[in-house]
């Protein structure tokens, strides 16, 4: 764990800039080697090379540096600081669920209301329904483009869906959104869930529940888009997907999709991480938990 005695809780640039002030002072007698290596993810090994970097030899105080070297090491801690920001800032959540439990509907209420998430945009093999709109509902290619969009390592995650199409998650629009702080929402199958959790363990894996079993089924018949006996399959598939609930950081219950999409978006906004690392509060409570499904 790092030590910030010597910066007393102050960041390095604060730290820098009192020494700056006034070189005889304690922060202006202070060792450049101990002010980087109080910076987080800063070690021994990588201490070296900023240093080489910035052209500052190790025996260098605080108060004994040039303006040049003062300047290209105000910068360094300056983007460090900026981009540490915006890593705190943005989130990778994955949205996952069971089908006709209304992932596709609380993530377009989400894109709709809430413009400062990202909903990615998949890639499919299937046909554009009628209204689709390529680019905006999907990325809609044949097997031929997406076999390319995998041998060239585009996609972050990609799965066979109800047995039928195949779907993908774009990576470099993600890693565009992410690196510039904006928070990314994936609406994607329990097997593609899976996969971004092996490649990025700090998503937050979010799974939407039914308020009941049946009022699952009416949803699936309601939509009225498969016929009974792909209704069926899919029912089956549902058992089996709501077992895996319990892999997941978060559960939400989709009983109005207004309320719903709120609880997501907080989830995005606050939780970093899953339970595993998140405070104590960020538990799934009992209100958001469903139960008897
Ligand atoms: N793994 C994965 N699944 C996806 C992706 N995009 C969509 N899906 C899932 O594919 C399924 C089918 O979506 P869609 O074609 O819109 O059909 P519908 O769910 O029957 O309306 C849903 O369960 C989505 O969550 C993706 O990029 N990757
Ligand atoms: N909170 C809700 N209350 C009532 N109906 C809903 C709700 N959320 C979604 N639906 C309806 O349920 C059906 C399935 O939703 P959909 O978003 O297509 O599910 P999924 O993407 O999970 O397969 C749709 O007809 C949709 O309008």
């Amino acid at each position: 764990m790092k030590s910030d005695v010597a910066t007393g809780h102050r960041s390095a640039l604060d730290v820098l800039d009192a020494g700056f002030a006034d070189p005889d002072g304690v922060e202006g007698r202070m060792r450049i080697t101990d002010l980087l290596i109080s910076v987080p993810a800063i070690g021994t090994t990588k201490l070296d090379r900023i240093l080489s970097d910035l052209r500052i030899s190790r025996a260098k105080r605080i108060g004994g540096l040039g303006i040049h070297q003062r300047q290209r090491l105000t910068a360094f801690l300056q983007q460090r600081e900026s981009t540490n920001r915006s890593r705190r800032r943005s989130r990778l959540v994955v949205l996952a669920g069971p089908t006709a439990v209304g992932k596709g509907t609380v993530a377009a209420h989400i894109r709709d209301n809430y413009p400062d998430v990202l909903l990615s945009i998949s890639a499919t093999t299937r046909a554009p329904r009628p209204g689709e709109v390529d680019g905006v509902n999907y990325y809609f290619v044949d097997d031929a483009e997406f076999d390319r969009l995998i041998e060239a390592g585009e996609l972050l995650e990609h799965a066979t869906v109800h047995n039928s199409f195949r779907y993908g998650t774009p990576r470099s629009p993600i890693e565009k959104a992410l690196s510039e702080g904006t928070s990314v929402l994936l609406e994607i199958d329990l097997q593609g869930a899976r996969q971004v959790r092996a490649r990025m363990p700090e998503a937050t894996l979010v799974f939407l529940l039914p308020p009941s079993w049946d009022e699952l089924v009416r949803r699936l018949v309601g939509r009225g888009t498969e016929d009974a006996v792909e209704r069926a399959r899919r029912l089956d598939s549902a058992q089996v997907e709501l077992a895996a609930q319990d892999e997941f950081d978060f559960r939400v219950t989709n009983t109005t999709v207004g309320e719903a999409a709120q609880e997501v978006v907080e989830l995005i906004k606050t939780r970093g991480r899953g339970p595993r690392w998140a405070h104590p509060d960020a538990a799934p409570t009992a209100a958001n938990t469903a139960r008897g499904v």
